[in-house]
C-alpha cells in the first residue's frame, strides 16, 4: 500500500500522482508549490502514540511512516533533529510567561534548522538515482546539503549571493561543494540556479521547488509535540524568510492532529524583519500578491524581496488563527544577546528572530502569562560573527599582571 495518496497544488488546488510530475504544478508554474498529501487513515493503523513511546530510534527516521522516502536506508547516519526544548526559568522570569520553551535547532549536523529539509532531500536525490543536486540559498540550506551531500558522496552546486557570512561560505568549502558565489541578491541567485537546474537536469534542492523537502522541516512539530507529551502549545512563533520553515512546522501540527494524536493546533506565528517583510505586508493586506521592495535586513538568512514559500506561509498562520508580526533589525540584533545570555543558546540573526518576536508580542500584551510559547532558534550564531559582534560590548585587554588585573577589576 502507498503511504503518499497525491501532490496537490497550493495555489489551484490541482492533483497529481507522484510520478506525474517532478516539481512544481504544471499550470501554476513556480508559484505553484505541491504538497504532498498522504493516506491519513492508513498511516494511523502504524503511527500511535505506543508506536512513538516505544521507538528507540533518535533520527529524523523516527518518522518514516510519515515522511516521503520508502526506506530508512537512504537517510545519512548524521543525526538530525531530536534537538532539546527547552525551559529557560531566566527567560520566563524575565519575559514573565511561565509556559515559554525554547527548541534549540542550533544543534543540527550543520548547525541549522535547514538539516531537518536536506535530510529528506538527500536522500530523496538517493531513491531517485539522482547523480547531482543543486541549491541556490542564503547561506543556510546551502552549507546544510552541502554537508548531507559530503556524507553521501553526491556531487553539488552551490549558488550563494556573494555577501553571504564568510563562515556559511567556509562550510561548503570545506564540504567539498563547487561553490558560486553569484553577482547579486538571494532572489537572482535562485533564479540563476533554478535555470542552471532545468539546463543540466540536476535535482534541486529549493524547498520553493521541490515538493519533498519541506516534508523534513515538519518534523520540528512532532517532536515539539513529543516532548510536551502531546500537549498543544497555544502559539508557536518562527522566523519567515521564503516562509518554508513555518509552513512545514504548521504541516506537521495539522499531521498529527489528522492522524488523532491531539486534539487541537498551536496558532503559528511568523516574524520578520520590517526591512524584509513581504509576507508580513501581504498578511496586512490580505493578499496573496508580494509587491517587491529590496530587502536590506541584517538577518541575511531571511533577506528575501520574493517569498518563494509565501503562499503556504501566509496559509499557516491564516488556517491557524495566528498572524505575522515584524521586528525591527536592532531587536533582532538585541535578542541574540538576550537569548545567549540568559539561556546559552547562541543564534544567529534569523536564528533568533522568532525570540525576538516573542519578545515583542509580550510587550505587545499579546501574550497571557500562562501562555504555552514556542519560539525555535534555527540557525547558530557561529555562523555569522560579525553581526553578533554588534550585539555585544568589547573584551577586556589586560597584561600578564595580576596587580594590573586588579586594578581593571575595579573598574568592571
Ligand atoms: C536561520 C534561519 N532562520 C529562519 C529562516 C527562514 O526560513 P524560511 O526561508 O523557510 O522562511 C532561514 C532560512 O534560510 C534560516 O536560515
Ligand atoms: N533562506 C533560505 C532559503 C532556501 O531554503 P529552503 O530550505 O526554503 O529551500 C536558505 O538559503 O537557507
Amino acid at each position: 500500500m502507498k503511504k503518499i495518496l497525491k501532490l496537490k497544488c497550493v495555489k489551484c488546488g490541482a492533483e497529481y500522482l507522484e510520478n506525474e510530475v517532478e516539481y512544481v504544478c504544471p499550470q501554476c508554474g513556480i508559484e505553484g508549490i505541491l504538497d504532498v498529501i498522504y493516506d491519513y487513515e492508513l498511516i494511523s493503523r502504524e503511527l500511535t502514540k505506543d508506536y512513538l513511546l516505544n521507538n528507540e530510534d533518535k533520527n529524523i527516521t523516527r518518522y518514516l511512516p510519515i515522511l516521503p522516502i520508502e526506506s530508512a536506508e537512504y537517510f545519512e547516519p548524521l543525526q538530525v533533529g531530536n534537538t532539546p526544548l527547552y525551559e529557560v526559568k531566566k527567560l520566563r522570569r524575565l519575559l514573565e510567561l511561565d509556559n515559554l520553551y525554547i527548541k534549540d535547532d542550533t544543534r543540527n549536523p550543520t548547525l541549522s534548522f535547514k538539516d531537518r529539509a536536506s535530510a529528506v532531500g538527500i536522500a530523496k536525490a538517493k531513491e531517485l538515482k539522482k547523480d547531482v543536486i543543486v541549491a541556490s540559498s542564503t547561506g543556510n540550506a546551502a552549507s546544510s546539503i552541502s554537508g548531507f551531500a559530503a556524507s553521501a558522496g553526491i556531487k553539488n552546486y552551490i549558488f550563494v549571493p556573494k555577501t553571504a557570512p564568510e563562515a556559511k561560505v567556509t562550510q561548503l568549502l570545506v564540504f567539498g561543494s563547487t561553490v558560486f558565489l553569484v553577482d547579486g541578491t538571494y532572489d537572482e541567485a535562485f533564479e540563476l540556479c533554478f535555470k542552471a537546474a532545468e539546463r543540466f537536469g540536476w535535482y534541486n534542492r529549493s524547498c520553493a521547488i521541490n515538493p519533498y523537502l519541506v516534508e523534513g522541516k515538519k518534523t520540528v512539530a512532532f517532536e515539539i509535540l513529543e516532548q510536551l507529551n502531546f500537549k498543544v502549545p497555544d502559539y508557536v512563533v518562527m522566523a519567515v524568510g521564503d516562509g518554508c520553515s513555518i509552513s512545514g512546522a504548521y504541516k506537521g501540527f495539522v499531521e498529527f492532529y489528522k492522524l488523532g494524536l491531539v486534539d487541537k493546533i498551536p496558532k503559528m506565528i511568523g516574524v520578520q524583519s520590517e526591512k524584509s517583510n513581504p509576507v508580513t505586508r501581504a498578511f496586512n493586506k490580505n493578499t496573496y500578491e508580494f509587491d517587491y521592495i529590496p530587502p536590506t535586513t541584517i538577518a541575511d538568512s531571511i533577506s528575501v524581496g520574493i517569498p518563494r514559500n509565501g503562499i503556504k506561509a501566509l496559509k499557516a498562520v491564516a488556517e491557524s488563527g495566528g498572524f505575522m508580526i515584524d521586528v525591527t533589525d536592532e531587536e533582532i540584533i538585541e535578542s541574540i544577546r538576550i537569548l545567549a545570555s540568559n539561556s546559552g543558546i547562541f543564534g544567529e540573526p534569523a536564528g533568533v528572530t522568532g525570540f525576538a518576536g516573542v519578545r515583542k508580542l509580550k510587550k505587545l500584551g499579546l501574550f497571557k502569562k500562562e501562555d504555552i510559547v514556542v519560539t525555535v532558534v534555527t540557525g547558530s550564531g557561529l555562523k555569522d560573527l560579525r553581526t553578533a559582534q554588534r550585539a555585544v560590548p568589547k573584551a577586556y585587554r589586560v597584561s600578564t599582571n595580576i596587580d594590573d588585573l586588579v586594578e581593571l577589576l575595579k573598574n568592571i
